[in-house]
């Protein structure tokens, strides 16, 4: 390999509800975007923290960030590339952790956070610099059923609303990438991993599809569980999935009306809000975990 790209660039990691991502700034240079995912998100043998405070190695992506002070609110150009190497349109859970890691650079508290998926505002509270977790809502867009925007194959007839598929009721919806919900009685009882794989793959979903499960719980909140595309695996926690699911309750008539509602994936709790008209929105905690240097052309 050429010295001059035997470097390394540093990185921040973060965690949104347990969805840890890699931060690099986009400023630094990383020849192969797809390889240096692939290699320091592996959970076997990917990034780590070597003061030893945090044992999860690995990440389920890498954010390259960038940061565009001139705008108000700062703007953030933000690209997700994913285990597997790919490029994901959007991501809720990154984008309150690409505002974590603005708001430390900055001294403003909202940012637009330019995604593949359109613009996304977010607003942070709490103290960027502190030990507790920053307190982050994204403006996540009106989720949409359209099956042009799932997107659908092009021969499936209008929206998959509560269709049997490999053996759960499905219902198709994109809060910035494409969510096949199941509503069932416990998320715990499925065996994710084993059913998942058919339904992300399903020739339904022309762009393939995360799976989320969620079954209501007595407080009328969701718990969640969600087989991410790109990770191709189940993650502790998925921002655009919690949005779906509540979309998708709305359009089933499971909750009415625009109030915020829990849905709580394994690595915690989200608020989310649909309301009957505008945007959806996505809330909960972001921390920062450990930072250093990776190799940015790492041998494969
Ligand atoms: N974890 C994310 C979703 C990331 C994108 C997804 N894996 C895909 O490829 O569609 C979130 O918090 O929304």
């Amino acid at each position: 390999m050429s010295p001059a790209l035997n470097h390394t660039v540093s990185f921040e990691k973060f965690h949104g509800t347990g969805n840890d991502f890699v931060v690099v700034d986009a400023d630094d240079s990383v020849p192969y975007r797809g390889r240096f995912a692939e290699t320091h998100c592996d959970r076997e043998t990917g990034v780590a923290d070597e003061s030893g405070a945090h044992d999860r190695r690995g990440a389920d992506g890498v954010l390259f960030l960038a940061l565009e002070h001139r705008f108000h609110p700062p703007r953030i150009v933000m690209t997700l590339v994913q285990p597997d190497g790919s490029v994901a349109a959007m991501c809720g859970n990154g984008a309150r952790c690409a505002a974590a890691w603005a708001a430390a650079r900055t001294d403003a508290t909202e940012f637009m956070i330019d995604t593949q998926a359109g613009t996304k505002r977010a607003v942070v509270r709490g103290n960027a610099g502190g030990d507790d977790p920053l307190d982050i809502t994204v403006e996540m867009g009106v989720p949409t059923f359209d099956p042009r925007d799932v997107p659908l194959a092009a021969d499936h007839d209008g929206e998959l609303v509560a269709e049997e598929l490999d053996g759960l009721e499905l219902t198709a919806v994109n809060t910035g990438v494409p969510h096949a919900v199941a509503f069932v009685d416990d998320v715990d009882d499925i065996a994710l991993d084993a059913v998942a794989p058919a339904i992300r793959h399903a020739d339904v979903f022309s762009e393939g599809a995360n799976v989320t499960l969620a079954s209501r719980d007595d407080d009328g909140g969701f718990s969640q569980r969600t087989f991410e595309r790109g990770v191709e695996g189940e993650t502790q926690s998925c921002g655009t999935g919690a949005v779906a699911i509540v979309a998708a309750a709305k359009r089933l008539g499971h909750v009415e009306g625009d109030d915020p509602v829990r849905v709580s994936p394994p690595g915690g709790d989200l608020e989310i809000t649909v309301p009957d008209r505008g945007s959806a929105t996505l809330r909960g905690p972001v921390e920062a975990e450990y930072e250093g240097r990776l190799a940015a052309m790492p041998e494969q």
